[in-house]
């Protein structure tokens, strides 16, 4: 068991994570760039943005800056995942890292440009240190609320896994372990395009039938891409792969589904994005795993129509028309 940690990201996620740490005992310094925002918590014990009824423990500590950080044996970042690489390098450059901290990654999402995961930018960053990935069907919204939830860390180091998954277990949320955990972080990332397919297919107004052979062709994918890109087949079919995305493509908490439900309503996507206070990864995910898809040469058609949705103004009606007007094709093959 740790004893204490730094949680990097005041949004709904990292407020989730920081009371789930204090609740396992844990002392907790829980960054946040918004000053106002962080010194607010510290007084209220509430997060004024985010799961503003959630109430945050006497443990947690609310930091604004960087520099007032300590070094904590174990760091969670759960920013959203385009700022990783530049705050991995921050707390570098801070000291704030040494060979026996454990970084671990709460984000979903690959990089743009580069298709590395989370866990790949943190060990670029820190060749030495120990990196790990938890993920699975977890809303913020409801393990705050102690609704009963369960997640997978990822970790090469089983040992270390293990550690991790005992820092993290509590009544309400159980935790497994695996050592795949590059499978463990292309299934977080790969869910978020998917769920902006199944809120685009709900808001199109098609049914039942329509979004459960979206979400069964979209594992497909999922393991096709996240295999060619270093994931095992069975992690797909786990928390972190099958679990997250019936999460996210059925559940109205899910901001991806969100945005995909008002494109099938017919809005624009710089008009939704205008008015999103919080991150749905998707957004840029669809053009990094499309990217990587194209440079490892795997189909995925369905990935493909969420970019042509997203990225060139096809319309939601023609990527229905276009998915389904393709050649015949065995299940498996
Ligand atoms: N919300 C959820 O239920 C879950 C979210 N995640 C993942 O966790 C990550 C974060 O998501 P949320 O907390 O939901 O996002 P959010 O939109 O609720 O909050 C994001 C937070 O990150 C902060 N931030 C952005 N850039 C930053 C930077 N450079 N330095 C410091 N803070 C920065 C923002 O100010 C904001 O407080 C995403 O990758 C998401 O996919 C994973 C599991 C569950
Ligand atoms: O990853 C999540 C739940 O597991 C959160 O999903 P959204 O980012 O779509 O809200």
């Amino acid at each position: 068991m740790m004893e204490s940690a730094t949680v990097l990201g005041a949004g709904s996620w990292g407020t989730a994570l920081a009371a789930m740490l204090a609740a396992r005992g844990l002392r907790v310094q829980f960054y946040g760039r918004d000053e106002a925002l962080m010194a607010e918590m510290a007084v209220t014990r509430r997060n004024g943005r985010y799961l503003t009824d959630v109430e945050i423990p006497a443990e947690v500590e609310p930091v604004s800056s960087l520099q007032a950080l300590r070094p904590a044996p174990l760091v969670v970042f759960v920013t959203p995942s385009k700022s990783m690489a530049a705050l991995a390098a921050e707390m570098g450059s801070l000291g704030l890292v040494d060979e026996s901290t454990v970084l671990l990654s709460c984000s979903k999402g690959v990089e743009l440009g580069t298709g590395r995961c989370m866990t790949e930018i943190l060990h670029g960053v820190f060749p030495q240190v120990t990196v790990a990935a938890l993920s699975g069907p977890n809303h913020a919204e409801e393990i705050a609320r102690r609704m009963p939830s369960a997640a997978v860390v990822g970790c090469l180091d089983e040992g270390m896994a293990i550690r991790l998954q005992q820092t993290f277990s509590l009544p309400w949320f159980r935790c497994y372990t695996s050592t795949d955990v590059l499978g463990v972080e292309w299934a977080g990332a790969m869910k978020n395009p998917y769920a902006i397919a199944a809120g685009i297919a709900k808001g199109l107004g098609l049914g039942d039938n329509a979004i459960a052979a979206l979400v069964t062709r979209a594992l497909a994918e999922m393991v096709r891409l996240g295999v060619a890109s270093g994931g095992r087949t069975e992690t797909f079919y786990g928390l972190s792969g099958v679990g997250d995305l019936v999460a996210t493509c059925y559940s109205e908490h899910s901001r991806n589904h969100r945005v995909g439900l008002m494109l099938g309503q017919g809005r624009s996507l710089s008009d939704i994005m205008g008015g999103m206070r919080m991150v749905a990864e998707g957004v840029p995910n669809t053009e990094s795993l499309w990217l990587c898809a194209r440079g490892r040469g795997v189909r995925t058609p369905l990935l493909d129509e969420v970019h042509a949705v997203l990225y060139e103004q096809k319309s939601p009606r023609e990527a229905l028309r276009e998915l389904f007007s393709r050649d015949p094709r065995p299940e498996v093959d």
